[in-house]
């Protein structure tokens, strides 16, 4: 059988600053199937982002196990792309420029790869932009961007941390359009932290639920199959979509 895309053994992190010790997570555990879309929800604190850092090879856990793919991770692998909420563009290079970034950074840079970031630039709308700087761009596009440097690396395993929550709400919709369309037959995993419940439901395969503090998983949801087929805006208007939020919201409340 396949392993898992990822896998959290047992995972638990503690950082020191001064004198103090914050128990980030307690033990965690949990796994991500390979093509699935897994969201991290929970209030403020509770260890999401943490746990993307780990999985992304930036943080070591201070016990348990961190796997991609059955190995453990020990360093960042060109295998993970992460993409944040601020959108991290380099004001001085062009858009043709920021979206091979990380090519060039990788060593992964040549005329194959730069024409597979120029096809995904075009595949979100914005292959009009290639000779344009990051300040002449809106704050959707310059997200757009940043996800499609993110796509170029052909990441295996896609982590999103938070990355629509500045936008307002017709971008972010569009955003979330994009993201599946750019993801459908690409095989790709995606964790993604968010704290837009409708977004969580909207994108995911499965929901985790975590706790604080320290961070622990609550509860794991299923999106049903029949909001799961439909595109993030029309998932919302399914009639099973209300309810699940409303249960979730309470769920968040009580943690
Ligand atoms: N570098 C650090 N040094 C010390 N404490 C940290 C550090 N990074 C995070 N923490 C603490 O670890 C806990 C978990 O933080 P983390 O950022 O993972 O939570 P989060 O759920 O992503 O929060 P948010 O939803 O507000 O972004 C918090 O108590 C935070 O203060």
């Amino acid at each position: 059988m396949n392993p898992p895309a990822v896998r959290l053994i047992d995972v638990t992190k503690h950082y020191w600053s001064k004198e103090e010790e914050t128990i980030a997570l307690s033990p965690l555990s949990f796994y991500v199937s390979p093509g699935e879309f897994v969201s991290l929800v929970g209030a403020s604190g509770c260890g999401k982002s943490t746990v993307l850092s780990l999985v992304a090879g930036l943080l070591q856990p201070t016990a348990g196990e961190v796997q991609i793919f059955g190995q453990r991770v020990s360093h960042p692998s060109p295998r993970v792309g992460y993409m944040l909420q601020r959108d991290c563009l380099l004001d001085w290079r062009t858009v043709k420029k920021n979206i091979t970034l990380g090519l060039e950074l990788s060593g992964r840079f040549n005329h194959h790869t730069e024409n597979h970031a120029r096809y995904l630039l075009t595949e979100l709308g914005l292959g009009h932009t290639l000779h344009q700087y990051p300040a002449q761009l809106s704050g959707g596009m310059r997200q757009r961007v940043a996800l499609v440097r993110t796509l170029a690396l052909q990441p295996d395993i896609l982590l999103l941390d938070e990355p629509f929550s500045a936008l307002d709400i017709q971008n972010k919709l569009h955003l979330e359009e994009l993201l599946v369309q750019a993801l459908k037959g690409r095989g790709m995993t995606t964790l993604l932290v968010t704290h837009d419940l409708e977004e969580a439901l909207a994108l995911s395969d499965r929901i985790l639920v975590l706790t604080g503090s320290p961070g622990r998983l609550k509860r794991t949801v299923e999106i049903p199959e029949a909001i799961r087929k439909l595109d993030p805006l029309r998932a919302r208007d399914h009639t099973a979509f209300r309810p699940l939020f409303n249960d979730l919201w309470k769920e968040l409340e009580k943690s």
